[in-house]
């Protein structure tokens, strides 16, 4: 089993947490980090896990980087089935559309067979907590129900 973390970004903070998580994800698992905008689904394997990490822009739109990301999914439509996949998004409290960048991503996965564990974890950015310590410890309580 390999755990890839994919992140889906517009300014680098959803990079930023990706390699907070790889690193520590990497002490138990294999694992690597892959930015969306280079990220084929088609090299998913059905025994993969899937860490998505995502940010909102606009209202309510995915970040640039995931965009090629969710295109393939809709133009490929692989199948999914027998993947795991836990989500992470990044947003801001402020915005009515918070945190929808993460969950587009997330309910294309579970259309395409996908299926998610854990709880899903959110930093706000108007917290003004660090998003690397958040995603830790919601790494911890998610890496509980793989
Ligand atoms: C122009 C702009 C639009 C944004 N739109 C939203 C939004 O609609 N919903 C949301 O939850 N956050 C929104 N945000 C907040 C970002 O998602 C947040 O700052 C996040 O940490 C950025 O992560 P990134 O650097 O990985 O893209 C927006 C931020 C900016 C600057």
């Amino acid at each position: 089993m390999k755990i890839l973390v994919i992140y889906g970004t517009e300014t680098g903070n959803a990079e930023m947490v990706a390699d907070d998580l790889v690193d520590a994800l990497s002490q138990d698992f294999e694992s690597s980090g892959h930015d969306m905008a280079h990220f084929d689904p088609a090299t998913i394997a059905t025994d993969d896990v899937l860490i998505v990490v995502c940010s909102t822009y606009g209202d309510g739109e995915l970040p640039n980087s995931a965009q090629p990301f969710f295109q393939h999914l809709d133009s490929q439509a692989p199948d999914l089935t027998g993947v795991r996949f836990a989500t992470f998004g990044l947003g801001d409290s402020f915005y009515e559309t918070f945190n929808r960048g993460s969950q587009i991503i997330a309910d294309k996965l579970a259309t395409l067979g996908a299926c998610e564990f854990g709880q899903r974890g959110v930093h706000d950015a108007s917290s003004g907590e660090l998003p690397g310590e958040i995603a830790l410890s919601w790494l911890k309580q998610t890496l509980a129900e793989l």
